[in-house]
């Protein structure tokens, strides 16, 4: 897991990067596979329902970490980076966030792409706006991965997780931060 740039967290026990957790775990890596265990086993279970707009997000995010956070499905509340990239400061992040969900409806969340490689680009601009926007203090990228899967579905596509080359994935990720899409667009098509 990519640990975030940040200098004071509130949300993290004193002195550690260590996020506070509803089983008191203060060792990161027990922390992260705590994360992993509820996750797969909320993966079990149906999704939330919803429109696939901001409220709908949120609730997937809720639904996969609520087990681990008092905050799952709430917006973050302080500026995060990773790596040299910052992401939306958290003021903004409703605005924002609405602003994207609009567009994607009236996209009609892709269903229209006709082509794979079409979805697949839409699907990659949609990922590097909301990665941009990052609404979450954590959990991020694995619930932009469940809200891809849902997409595909809703599109008509079946989108293979198992196909997804994580090293590739992130560095298409990072690289759409600055604007670049293809790589994130191949990426999701090989998956499609
Ligand atoms: N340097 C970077 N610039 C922009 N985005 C990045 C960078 N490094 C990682 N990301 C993206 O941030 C997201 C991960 O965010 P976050 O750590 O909140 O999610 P996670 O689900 O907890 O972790 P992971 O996705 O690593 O399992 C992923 O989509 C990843 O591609």
């Amino acid at each position: 897991m990519v640990r975030y740039n940040l200098l004071d967290d509130p949300l993290c026990y004193p002195g550690t990067q260590v996020l506070k957790n509803k089983a008191g775990i203060t060792v990161q890596e027990d922390l992260e596979q705590f994360e992993n265990l509820m996750f797969a086993s909320r993966a079990e279970e149906e999704l939330p329902n919803g429109a696939l707009d901001f409220e709908h997000y949120r609730a997937v995010h809720h639904h996969f970490f609520q087990d681990v956070y008092d905050w799952a499905g709430e917006i973050r509340t302080i500026r995060t980076g990773k790596g040299q990239n910052w992401f939306c400061y958290p003021e903004h992040i409703e605005a924002q966030a609405n602003d994207l969900f609009a567009h994607l409806a009236e996209r009609n969340h892709f269903t229209e792409a006709g082509a794979k490689s079409r979805f697949a680009e839409d699907a990659a601009w949609f990922l590097s706006e909301i990665n941009a926007i990052h609404p979450f203090r954590e959990g991020n990228g694995r619930v932009q991965l469940v809200f891809l899967t849902m997409l595909a579905r809703n599109a008509g596509y079946d989108l293979n997780e198992d196909m997804l080359q994580p090293a590739l994935f992130l560095a298409a990720m990072v690289r759409s931060f600055s604007g670049d899409i293809r790589p994130l667009s191949k990426q999701i098509e090989d998956m499609l």
